[in-house]
């Protein structure tokens, strides 16, 4: 149940406020999502129908866990009718429903980066430009930029100064051709197309103004332009909407996220109710010390000082490991050190970094130790090709006009329809102007495809059309995919595929793991589909902290380890910083612009403000780039931390009088804590 005694003043105002705009400015680990959460409760309470609750966060993880923390208030049934999401799949849902009023089906495909890395590698091929993976790459980047400042294929400008620009010119109004063409929209089409969508029909629109009568959205400070239209649009007749961020925490510029949209907050919804929370719940004194003191070294930002009734607790470490090696060996000893002194879960831990590639020394000394650990971002799951290649025999029976999918596996497992075939069936699709799919309904047209490759291609359509229909059975989702796994038989290809059968055998047991994806879906979902299940897929793919099959194991006793960037809104008893270094944090790529400093250091104050009660910073002294050992420099945020709190050791070194110190620490926090009972 919902008590409105679990908040302090400023909480509760922010919880009670009625209709009208509504700012939320906070530093970390003040209670903002804990308002969001509440305020929907209290909402609920007040006879509000959960229906015309939204609330938008940023992560797929973020958006789960409000959802538990809102149902342990309000009850399951209430829940249900919420919206809860993040941005994308705000969008999807409005878009399955309305597509077609932008001339698309409502069976469309969602495109993850290596769907769009086919399609504009193809199209920079065509274009006679170099279609490296680098450069498409950075093509699509280019045109993801685009997108997120609203800007469409048509109005594109390229500069003079700017000589990529006009290849953007170029590419991104075929790219978007040949996206309709195939039925299907990238991520962020979701936002864009969904932003059009409801600027083009003002009855749609109004329908959802009325629907969504409170609207929550959490970490606005890194919404972009293309999320701040779509709120202004869904606010836009009542304006009840309530926004909470912290423009310390702001580490989305790259994605063109502005912190200036909290300065226009107030613009655009005049009469907006501003209010400030300083306290901090999470983390010690001296963490707490720390990141304040860090984070005024930044220029550009609103004046504030979080303040906390706890304790100073334990001195915040710092390591200086000799390399990449000594550093995991550093955190895992550290780990086995707490886990035994203050009988900690190893779900208490999370060992946070700037770039993914980090992981790797950290990953191999954990299982060398057998210490279990969740792996979030980098190369997961469903990026992975076995399970790719499977994804796209879901995305072509529900979307076949899908050819970046439809043409992955035409021809996998090996059916006989050789390359030269393939060559000649698209080369006719581009001068009939058909899509590939409606020509292999009829082969005989081809002049020079064989008797045997016809067969092979009758073979497939009918294979496609067959499970088309069997998948319409929503009891039968299940007993669908085992039989469309046997009948391939990609087991047989991968074992010819793949020399080492240890790999072939776990390869085969990943796509066999996605039928316990299949079956969770199911349980999660009132009405599963196929397509709801590529969706919830797809949109995984879109999340900054979700690209995998973490979502059952994070609930499971696991150390966590993951990018700085995945890290927001999250907390931990202990956290571990790796990698503080010039060159990591702040990253190499800021080093010559001085306002990417502020990104890097806000990114830094993240990490720090995730920590409840224990903070371990770490660096090396030197490590491995290319073979060769490079020395590196301690961050120089580092300096800008409070020195009497830091308790700086060289790791090798015996760690007594660390231990030391902390105990020192530990003994003062007892002394303050008896105080404080009185
Ligand atoms: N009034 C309160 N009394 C006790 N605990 C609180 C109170 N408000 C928040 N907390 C606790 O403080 C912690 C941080 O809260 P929360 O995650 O909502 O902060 P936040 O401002 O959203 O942080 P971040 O900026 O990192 O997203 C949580 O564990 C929360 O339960
Ligand atoms: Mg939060």
């Amino acid at each position: 149940m919902f008590d409105l005694n679990q908040l302090n003043p400023q909480q509760r105002q922010a919880v009670t406020h009625g209709a009208g705009p509504l700012l939320l400015l906070a530093g970390a680990g003040s209670g903002k999502t804990r308002v969001i959460t509440c305020r929907i409760a209290h909402l609920v309470q007040q006879g509000t129908s959960p229906e015309q609750i939204l609330a938008v966060t940023f992560t797929n993880k973020a958006a789960r866990e409000m959802r538990e923390r809102v149902q342990e208030m309000t009850g399951r049934n209430a829940v249900k009718g919420m919206t809860i999401s993040t941005f994308h799949s705000l969008g999807v849902q409005i878009l399955k429903s309305h597509i077609d009023r932008l001339g698309f089906k409502r069976n469309f495909s969602i495109y993850a980066t290596s769907d769009q890395l086919r399609l504009v590698r193809e199209l920079l091929r065509e274009a006679g430009a170099d279609s490296s993976n680098r450069d498409a790459e950075q093509m699509i980047w280019r045109i993801s930029a685009a997108k997120n400042r609203l800007i469409d294929a048509g109005q594109y400008q390229p500069t003079l100064r700017d000589p990529l620009s006009h290849l953007v010119a170029t590419i991104y109004p075929r790219y978007q051709k040949a996206l309709k063409a195939y039925n299907a929209v990238d991520f962020d089409d979701l936002l864009l197309l969904t932003v059009r969508l409801l600027e083009g029909q003002s009855e749609l629109l109004a329908h959802y103004q009325q629907r969504f009568v409170y609207q929550m959205v959490d970490e606005y400070q890194d919404t972009n332009p293309v999320q701040y239209q779509l709120l202004k649009l869904l606010a836009g007749g009542h304006k009840n909407l309530c926004v909470v961020g912290d423009d310390d925490q702001s580490i989305y510029a790259f994605r063109g996220a502005d912190i200036s949209n909290i300065l226009d907050f107030e613009k655009d919804f005049p009469g907006t109710r501003i209010i400030k929370l300083e306290q901090n719940y999470r983390s010690s004194a001296t963490i707490l010390a720390a990141a304040n003191q860090l984070i005024a070294n930044n220029r550009q930002r609103r004046p504030k000082t979080l303040w906390t009734s706890s304790p100073a607790g334990y001195a915040i470490d710092y390591l200086r490991c000799e390399d990449s090696e000594d550093e995991a060996r550093q955190v895992v000893e550290l780990i086995h050190a707490e886990t035994f002194r203050h009988q900690r879960k190893f779900s208490d831990f999370a060992i946070l970094y700037r770039t993914n590639t980090q992981s790797r020394a950290f990953e191999e000394q954990l299982r060398y130790d057998n210490i279990p650990y969740v792996l979030i971002g980098g190369q997961q799951f469903f990026d992975r090709k076995e399970i790719r290649d499977l994804v796209a025999y879901l995305r072509t029976i529900l979307n076949p006009a899908d050819e970046v999918n439809l043409l992955r596996i035409i021809n996998y497992p090996k059916r006989g329809i050789g390359e030269n075939s393939i060559d000649q069936i698209i080369r006719r699709s581009a001068e009939q102007n058909a899509g590939i799919w409606q020509l292999l309904q009829q082969p005989e047209q081809f002049d020079g495809i064989g008797q045997k490759t016809l067969t092979a291609i009758a073979e497939f359509v009918a294979l496609i059309k067959s499970y088309q229909s069997t998948f319409k059975n929503p009891l039968r989702l299940l007993d669908t995919l085992r039989q469309l796994l046997n009948e391939l038989k990609l087991a047989d290809e991968i074992y010819r595929q793949e020399k080492d059968p240890q790999t072939a055998q776990r390869r085969i047991e990943n796509q066999n793991e996605i039928l316990n994806s299949l079956g969770a879906y199911i349980e999660r979902n009132e009405r599963p589909s196929l397509a709801g299940f590529v969706d919830a897929i797809s949109l995984l793919d879109a999340d900054p902290a979700g690209k995998d099959d973490k979502e059952k194991l994070l609930s499971g006793n696991t150390v966590t380890l993951m990018s700085l960037h995945s890290s927001k809104g999250l907390e931990f008893p202990v956290v571990f910083l790796a990698g503080m270094e010039e060159g990591f944090l702040p990253h190499k790529k800021s080093l010559d612009v001085t306002c990417d400093i502020d990104e890097e250091r806000r990114l830094c104050y993240v990490g720090i403000t995730r920590a409840e009660q224990r903070l371990v910073l770490l660096g090396a002294r030197q490590r491995r780039k290319h073979g060769k050992l490079e020395l590196r420099e301690p961050s120089r945020f580092l300096a800008e931390l409070p020195q009497q709190l830091l308790a700086t050791r060289q790791a090798g070194v015996p760690a007594d009088d660390g231990e030391e110190q902390q105990e020192k620490s530990a003994n003062q926090f007892f002394q303050q804590m008896q105080q404080l009972l009185g």
